[in-house]
């Protein structure tokens, strides 16, 4: 038995705005419209295909426009890796929480396909025992589905869920799992309106917040 720590990607693990900000700009341009990187971040967590329905709105753009962006987007998006970064302390704290022997994976609604790429572009495949896409399933967060899946991948122990957004909080209350808030992702309510078991904004707090939650002394 092992404490299970389960991870939300975009917002939490990695700052990959800039990226997604990119691609996105690439889809729009012909048609003579861009977005900033403020809106950006708006509108992920929710996967692909809602990304590009908000992008579409935010430039007033019709929405008969998705169905040829989603696999051209989806393209763009395997190698858009290159201005992402895992935030900081996000190194150090995966290193801490495996030499406390946790079982650690990946719940996120980014597609399973530019994950891996993200993932293995940034040399943090290795960490994770279960990798869980936004298309993995068909469903995705906040069906609870997904993270059901990649706590049982991972066997028995204490469960909790790291992320940054009401998706996520949403996701685990669905599966009555313990929730960690970190709020300097792409979440835009306040943190007050969130349900969470406990809020961090220094990835250095959280090995101590896992022991805590999971039950350990
Ligand atoms: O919306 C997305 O594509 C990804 O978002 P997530 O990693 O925060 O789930
Ligand atoms: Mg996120």
């Amino acid at each position: 038995m092992s404490v299970r720590v389960v991870f939300d990607l975009d917002g939490t693990l990695i700052d990959a705005a800039p990226d997604i900000h990119g691609v996105a700009n690439s889809q729009l341009a012909p048609h003579g419209a861009q977005i900033t990187l403020e809106q950006t971040r708006d509108l992920i967590g929710n996967g692909v295909s809602v990304l590009i329905t908000r992008m579409l709105a935010a430039v007033n753009l019709p929405d008969t426009l998705h169905a040829q962006m989603l696999p051209a987007f989806k393209e763009a998006y395997l190698t858009a890796v290159h201005k992402t970064h895992p935030y900081d302390g996000v190194r150090d704290t995966l290193d801490a929480l495996k030499e406390a022997g946790y079982l650690l994976g990946v719940c996120t609604n980014k597609p399973i396909a530019p994950t891996m790429a993200v993932l293995d572009h940034l040399g943090l495949t290795h960490y994770f025992d279960t990798i869980w896409g936004g298309d993995t399933l068909p469903v995705h967060k906040p069906d609870p589905a997904p993270l059901h899946a990649a706590f049982d991948a991972l066997g028995d122990g204490p469960c909790i869920f790291v992320g940054d957004s009401e998706v996520d909080a949403e996701t685990a209350q669905r599966a009555g799992v313990a929730f960690l808030l970190y709020t300097e992702g792409y979440r835009n309510i306040d943190v007050s309106q969130i349900p969470h078991t406990a809020a961090f904004n220094d990835f250095a707090q959280l090995p101590a917040l896992v022991k805590k939650y999971a039950g350990l002394r």
